[in-house]
């Protein structure tokens, strides 16, 4: 097998402004840099942080736009907050001057998690609307990878001669959109590869028995990551056996698509999916495939597409098309491998539950990778962990593939 494609977007046949962006992109959050000077007062820390509290009132529900917060500060006061609610509707910023009023934001400071932009898109520039209310300063978060923006925004303020800092709180501006980010750098969404094991590294019983490996906060947890996703997708295998809901089972949070992957659709007829209304979901099929279950899922208010060939990249390339930012795969071993091995996946989360079930043919996490030697291994960076309830949360990156130019 060919690994090379792992993680492998950012390459030579990118284009340029691509190329230029990933360098902007990596040069503020590079997952090698070592740990940034602190930017900005105490105080901006805390008004970034709440424009990052603000903007996650939209969790999942703004792609293809990011998620962004903004805070008008005048004489020490909070006058005006605002947050991006979903594309199409005015950007944080507009929100945060219509908070203050007429003339509120005159001479004051606004904090904004995410570069103000400067085109036109589905909305006009906030760059221009900035100038015209006559804010003196502006507090930005992260600088806007869209090629659009990518910079132009904060100089577009500078040249009007307001004051622009840049960077406060950068980190966590860049963690809240982490998904945005891949979007634009690599043109697909960002895959988060999610799994739960025993602590001799298996996801089930030999008989497929699953529930649960994790205990009660963890699973409380996937659902909380499940809000913040765009899409969930599974194989045919995982409906098969486990008959899972794949929602966050909380009434007012997002519950992002629910996708199938499945050549030949050979699934049960009666699985929750398609029997529950409360996410939608799409099967992802192949061109010709079973008509007749087609018909009982368009029936079922599922929706079905056929691709000419449904491969893990095939099937990102085409949530990409779709507007999604970030991708949970929730599979079972074999689709992971596969995906890992395209390139569908960047980050892992793998909860780890201390329980062991033994036995050399119970099923894992990550199918067959075809590597023989450890130097083969598949190496994670920017690793972290923490407890979650009985269980051990370790999540990192595959390294991006060094931007050949
Ligand atoms: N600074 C800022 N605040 C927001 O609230 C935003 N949504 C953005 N988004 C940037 O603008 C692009 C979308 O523009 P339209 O909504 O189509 O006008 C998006 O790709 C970001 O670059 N920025
Ligand atoms: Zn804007």
């Amino acid at each position: 097998m060919d690994n090379s494609p792992v993680v492998a977007q950012a390459d030579a046949s990118l284009p340029n402004d691509t190329q230029e962006n990933i360098r902007i992109v990596e040069s503020a959050v590079g997952s090698n840099s070592p740990p940034k000077e602190k930017i900005g007062s105490d105080f901006d820390s805390r008004m970034m942080l709440r424009c990052l509290e603000l903007a996650r009132r939209a969790l999942g529900r703004t792609s293809p736009n990011p998620l962004v917060g903004a805070v008008i500060v005048k004489d020490g006061e909070i006058v005006g907050e605002g947050f991006h609610p979903r594309a199409g509707e005015p950007h944080a910023e507009v929100f945060a001057l219509r908070a203050a009023g007429v003339g509120g934001a005159r001479g004051a400071t606004i904090y904004v998690s995410l570069e103000p932009c400067n085109h036109y898109g589905r909305t006009p520039p906030c760059s221009e609307g900035l100038i015209e209310a006559g804010v003196a300063k502006v507090v930005v978060g992260m600088v806007d990878p869209n090629p659009l923006v990518a910079g132009g925004g904060i100089a577009r303020l500078r040249a009007a001669g307001i004051e622009v800092l840049v960077g406060v709180e950068e980190e966590a501006c860049h963690q809240l959109n982490e998904g945005f980010v891949h979007r634009i750098l690599y043109k697909r969404p960002l895959g988060i590869l999610k799994y739960a094991m025993t602590l001799d590294g298996k996801i089930a019983t030999t008989s497929g028995h699953s529930a649960w490996v994790t205990s009660q906060e963890a699973r409380s947890e996937v659902h909380q990551l499940r809000a913040a996703c765009d899409a969930i997708i599974v194989g045919g295998n995982t409906v098969r056996q486990d008959n899972p809901y794949l929602t966050t089972r909380q009434v007012e949070a997002h519950n992002p698509l629910r996708v199938v992957m499945s050549r030949r659709l050979n699934l049960p007829a009666s699985a929750h999916l398609w029997q529950t209304a409360d996410a939608p979901t799409l099967v992802l099929t192949q061109k010709g495939a079973n008509p007749d279950f087609q018909e009982l899922l368009l029936k079922q208010g599922v929706e079905v597409v056929e691709l000419t060939s449904l491969t893990p990249d095939k099937a990102m390339a085409y949530l990409y098309e779709r507007g999604f930012c970030s991708v949970l795969w929730e599979c079972g071993g074999t689709l992971a491998a596969s995906a890992i091995a395209q390139g569908a996946v960047q980050k892992v989360l793998a909860f780890i539950a201390p329980k062991i079930i033994g036995g050399s043919i119970a099923p894992t996490p990550v199918g067959d990778l075809g590597f023989t030697t450890m130097t083969e291994a598949l190496s994670l960076e920017r690793v972290r962990w923490r407890v979650v309830g009985s269980d051990c949360l370790v999540e990192g990156y595959f390294p991006e593939k060094p931007n050949s130019q």
